[in-house]
């Protein structure tokens, strides 16, 4: 149901920017899967401290990340 509704809402109304929060425990693989994402290959990451945001481009529009 919320799938569908969630299809409605973006045929109605087509976002041109997306934000994602990206939550998860300590050494979880979100950076290295936010990067595998943006450059295509698996990078090395530090443990991220503070916050941080990163932009991603798509065909459907841009997407915004928060981890
Ligand atoms: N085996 C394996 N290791 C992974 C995978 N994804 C990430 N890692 C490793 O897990 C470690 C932590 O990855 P990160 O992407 O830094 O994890 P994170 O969730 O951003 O960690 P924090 O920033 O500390 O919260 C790194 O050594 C990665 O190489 C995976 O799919 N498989
Ligand atoms: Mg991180």
């Amino acid at each position: 149901m919320g799938a569908w509704m969630s299809r409605v809402w973006f045929l109605m109304f087509p976002a041109k920017e997306y934000k994602i929060v990206v939550v998860g425990l300590d050494n979880a693989g979100k950076t290295t899967t936010l990067y595998k994402l943006h450059l295509g290959e698996a990078v090395t990451a530090a443990p991220t401290i503070v916050c941080s945001e990163s932009m991603a481009y798509h065909a459907s529009g841009a997407v915004c990340f928060f981890l």
